[in-house]
């Protein structure tokens, strides 16, 4: 096993050369040169795993060795260690035929946890073992930021800076990043929308020199260890599933705005996971819906949602998945790919348009939609979905047939989002951690959204 990019210009990269990578140096994404496939009969022994055991199997099979096994054993432990429940992602059953598969019971209440606290700690024992500085620069539309830096703060030989969009993020989410005082961390809040954030940091990674004078490194999903560590819960749902109803077909509907999540079960299917359809959820920021239902991937005009972490135009892994879509061909990728830079559109062919729709569903959730599909699965269930899982239900009532099986993955915590669940009329109580939240001071410096701006703030800290 090694990686190549999406583009075709950088191959036979190892698997921690490819986590330190981030971006190919090509400007393109990394993947594995042949995904793994796992036998049917394998799956059956995987069935009864325990979830570390099952990410322990799952990543051996893309780790070509370059961890001892008792070494990743313990950064698996270790990363699970710090969730809330022993279970990891718990599967829960709302009704005969629609499970909800909580990703949020890490240390910062989102999906995100799940990898990154994962790669915060394989970034601290990389950097201990090859003496290795590492400089985390990561965009986020609100909860990457606060899991990356959950999963580092105060670590020896890391600093991290995430950029966010000033006042576009929730007010728990702003707190769960800038209230942390380490030395280590920084927080730009950004004048701009999540694009331009993600914008300034790919700039910054296809900036190979900068990228290697500064030991820049990625905990955005462009790092495909993000992806990887995603894939495992897929798995892992899948097996709940059929022990409650043995031999079922499983969609998955997946709240998504960067194409990552969604990614990793598309993934987790070519490994051989028997996945049956992959929903699309998404907001009013409905580029990826356009693009499944369309076959036309075009940004359209920024919207602030209700589920801010979504409110994404220009989604990174798409990349990925078109490389897969074009038949693995880096020529062909790299070629939609500038078109998508030079014309701001891409237009596949009906042909490959139905293979897209053979994998996926979607449906792009509007607000009243959202704060509806809250209101009615708190009134009928006793179960309050934060506004990004409540697109991911409403989603699957729209595209799951009602005799099909179906997980929703519940990418966050309600108490992330009071701003949403206020407006339905629900009052939540915050759990301990983020309530304490408020008291604390805040660290973070407001910025404009050019690349100069953010290279001399990065300069700076990272000679402090
Ligand atoms: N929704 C994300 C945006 C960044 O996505 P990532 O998966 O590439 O980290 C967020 O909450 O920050």
């Amino acid at each position: 096993m090694n990686f190549i990019s999406t583009r075709g210009k950088t191959a036979g990269i190892g698997f921690i050369d490819t986590v330190l990578m981030g971006l190919a140096d090509d400007g393109g994404l990394l993947i594995p040169n042949e995904i793994p496939h796992i036998s049917a009969a394998r799956l059956k022994e995987m069935e009864s795993l325990s979830y570390q055991d099952l990410a322990y199997e799952v990543f051996s099979y893309y780790t070509n060795n370059e961890i001892p096994d008792e070494d990743l054993k313990d950064l698996i432990r270790q990363s699970y260690a710090t969730f809330r429940d022993p279970e990891v992602t718990p599967v829960k059953k709302l009704t005969d035929n629609m499970y909800v598969m909580e990703l949020f019971h890490g240390p910062t209440f989102a999906f995100k946890d799940v990898a990154l606290q994962f790669l915060g700690n394989l970034y601290a024992y990389v950097s201990k073992k090859q003496n290795e500085i590492i400089h985390i620069l990561g965009a986020t539309s609100g909860d990457t930021g606060a899991s990356a830096i959950e999963g580092v703060r105060g670590k020896e030989g890391i600093r991290i800076c995430i950029l966010h969009p000033h006042q576009k993020v929730s007010r728990v989410q702003e707190l769960q990043m800038t209230t942390v005082d380490d030395e280590n961390v920084l927080n730009l809040s950004v004048e701009g929308t999540f694009d331009d954030c993600q914008r300034i940091i790919k700039d910054l990674f296809a900036d190979v020199p900068f990228k290697t004078k500064y030991h820049l490194r990625a905990i955005n999903s462009i790092n495909f260890v993000r992806i990887l560590a995603q894939t495992v819960y897929y798995f892992y749902a899948y097996f709940r599933v059929q022990k409650d109803k043995p031999g079922a077909k499983v969609n998955f509907s997946v709240p998504t705005g960067n194409f990552g999540d969604i990614f990793a079960g598309y993934l987790a299917k070519r490994m051989g996971l028997p996945v049956n359809k992959l929903i699309l959820a998404t907001n009013e920021n409905n580029i990826l819906e356009r693009f499944v239902l369309e076959g036309v991937y075009r940004p359209g005009e920024f919207k602030s949602t209700h589920s801010p972490s979504m409110d994404i135009q220009v989604a990174s892994n798409f990349e990925r998945y078109l490389y897969y879509l074009l038949g693995e061909n880096p020529q062909q990728a790299a070629a939609y790919m500038e078109g998508f830079k030079t014309d701001g559109v891409i237009t596949i062919a009906p042909e490959l348009l139905s293979r897209v729709q053979a994998d996926f569903a979607a449906h792009g959730v509007g607000g009243e939609e959202c704060l509806a599909t809250i209101g009615s699965y708190y009134r009928e269930h006793g179960y309050l979905l934060d506004p990004h899982t409540a697109c991911g239900v409403a989603a699957y009532e729209k595209c799951s047939p009602a005799e099909e099986v179906c997980v929703t993955l519940s990418t966050a915590h309600p108490a992330k989002f009071n701003e949403s669940i206020e407006l339905v009329g629900i009052e939540q109580t915050y759990p301990q951690p983020i309530q304490d939240l408020f008291a604390k001071p805040q660290h973070q410096e407001i910025v404009d959204s050019s690349v100069e701006e953010i290279v001399r703030r990065l300069e700076s800290f990272y000679t402090k």
